[in-house]
């Protein structure tokens, strides 16, 4: 089979994840699309602002639900610390020993693929899916790298977990730009709440 894995943050998963993740299983004719949440980023190491490994393994719980080719992994949750592909692929590669794997990368982390850790081993284990995305010069892509990828087209959606969490900080809807379950998951678990939503909270409860 060919099986696709999808890493990142998730703080949380939005619409813009599930478009590129979608146009990735066809555009690549993958059988699953694995999306694993990481413990933590690599280039997100000291953010203050990210939500434990287990709630955003939920919320993309929550995202995908209803996707039978979608699933979610707890592969880099469970593993704690900082999250490298190569740790990742070599697990998933000794659980998969007969089928072909897929890592599926924006265009901007291609442009900077080179400097992640062991990134031929990467190549050896995977080939990467990668789409481009607003501001990526893949012009600059080593030929190495090139030569291990496979470029898809993906709708362009320019939205953020970034821009989500500062919306719902501000007490702004997020409706549409992340999936219903995911808006509910997140007023269930009290996430990402800023002032404003906790000074609305106190009000609505008299205090
Ligand atoms: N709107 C989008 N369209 C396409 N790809 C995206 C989009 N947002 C994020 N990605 C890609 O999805 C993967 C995981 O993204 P990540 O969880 O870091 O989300 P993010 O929205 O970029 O987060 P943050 O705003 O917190 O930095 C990365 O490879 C990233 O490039
Ligand atoms: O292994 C690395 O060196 C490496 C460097 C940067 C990013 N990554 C992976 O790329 C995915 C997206 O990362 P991020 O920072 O957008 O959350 C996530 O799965 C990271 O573990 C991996």
């Amino acid at each position: 089979m060919r099986l696709g894995f999808f890493g990142g943050s998730f703080n949380p998963p939005h619409i813009g994840h599930l478009a590129v993740a979608e146009a990735c299983r066809e555009g690549a004719a993958l059988d699953r699309v694995t999306w694993i949440p990481t413990a933590t980023s690599p280039h997100k190491q000291g953010r203050t602002d990210v939500a434990s490994g287990a709630e955003r393994l939920a919320l993309v719980r929550a995202a995908i639900d209803g996707n039978e080719a979608f699933s979610a992994s707890g592969v880099e949750v469970e593993r704690e610390g900082v999250s490298y592909t190569v740790d990742t692929l070599r697990a998933l590669r000794q659980r998969h020993r007969d089928d072909e794997l897929f890592w599926i990368v924006g265009g901007d982390s291609l442009a900077s693929f080179a400097t992640w850790r062991e990134p031929r081993e990467i190549l050896r284990l995977a080939t990467l899916v990668a789409y481009p995305r607003p501001g990526a010069d893949l012009g600059a892509v080593p030929g190495w790298v090139m030569a291990r990828t496979v470029l898809v087209e993906a709708p362009r959606l320019e939205i953020s977990s970034t821009e989500i969490r500062r919306r719902l900080g501000a007490g702004t809807s997020v409706r549409y730009l992340v999936p219903d379950a995911v808006r509910e998951a997140i007023r269930q678990r009290q996430l990402y709440r800023g002032e404003a939503a906790d000074a609305r909270t106190r009000e609505a409860s008299g205090g």
